[in-house]
């Protein structure tokens, strides 16, 4: 494959990524109509989200054969628990939830199966299944960030003009490439059997990132509630 492996995946989640452009709660993000509610609901559900994805990277770090890869994992565990979870921590303090509010969140079936999802996967493979499960995460945020900034008034201030700054930052736009490097650098001498495979867990990781979406929007939890 002469082409970069992720310009080729690009094409293959393109049809995926767009429609979180169309779903409402993207849209409401962009042009700051979203409900405070479901917002509430994303920060607490992404908030546990984002600490199963932090071991993600520490897994990485673990099982990284040079120390550049071993370094870039680390970079992004910093800017996970960082940069990304300080925007959640801020939008919580402006909502009265603590933090150890957020960290005791109960997972939702949503978030819980795409977590596992991603562990699984990362756990019984190489570092690439590592590399091809964080990558849809860090990318597809970083292009709505992106392209919601694009969208009149998006970037003025607005409850979540703070929310669209951040994910399309140059510092959150240094983790997604750093993503993307570690994706070519993993992809290098594969063969065309061990691509499509990493392929499938980048294009499952993009449905999962949809369905997530559709969960914060709809307020779900679990199917049948024990209370
Ligand atoms: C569900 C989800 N996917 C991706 C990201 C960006 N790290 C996030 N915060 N939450």
């Amino acid at each position: 494959m002469n082409q970069l492996f992720t310009d080729h995946l690009w094409k293959k989640v393109e049809p995926i990524w767009s429609s979180y452009l169309e779903h409402p709660f993207v849209k409401g993000l962009g042009n700051g109509t979203l409900e405070q509610d479901k917002f509430k609901h994303w920060l607490k559900q992404d908030y546990v989200y984002l600490m199963d994805y932090s071991r993600l990277f520490a897994l990485g770090s673990a099982k990284a054969e040079d120390l550049e890869t071993m370094t870039i994992f680390a970079k992004l565990l910093h800017g996970v628990l960082d940069l990304e979870m300080d925007l959640h921590r801020k939008y919580a303090a402006d909502f009265g939830i603590t933090r150890e509010d957020l960290e005791s969140t109960e997972p939702s079936a949503i978030t819980t199966a795409y977590t596992s999802y991603m562990l699984n996967v990362s756990q019984r493979g190489g570092i690439e299944n590592v590399v091809a499960s964080v990558l849809a995460c860090e990318w597809s945020y970083n292009f709505i960030g992106k392209s919601l900034a694009t969208w009149p008034g998006a970037l003025d201030e607005n409850f979540y003009s703070s929310w669209v700054k951040m994910y399309q930052s140059p510092e959150f736009t240094e983790l997604a490439d750093n993503c993307k490097h570690l994706m070519n650098k993993m992809a290098k001498g594969k063969s065309e059997e061990d691509l499509t495979r990493l392929e499938e867990i980048v294009i499952r990781t993009s449905q999962f990132e949809y369905m997530f979406w559709d969960m914060v929007e709809k307020r779900e939890d679990w199917p049948v509630s024990l209370n």
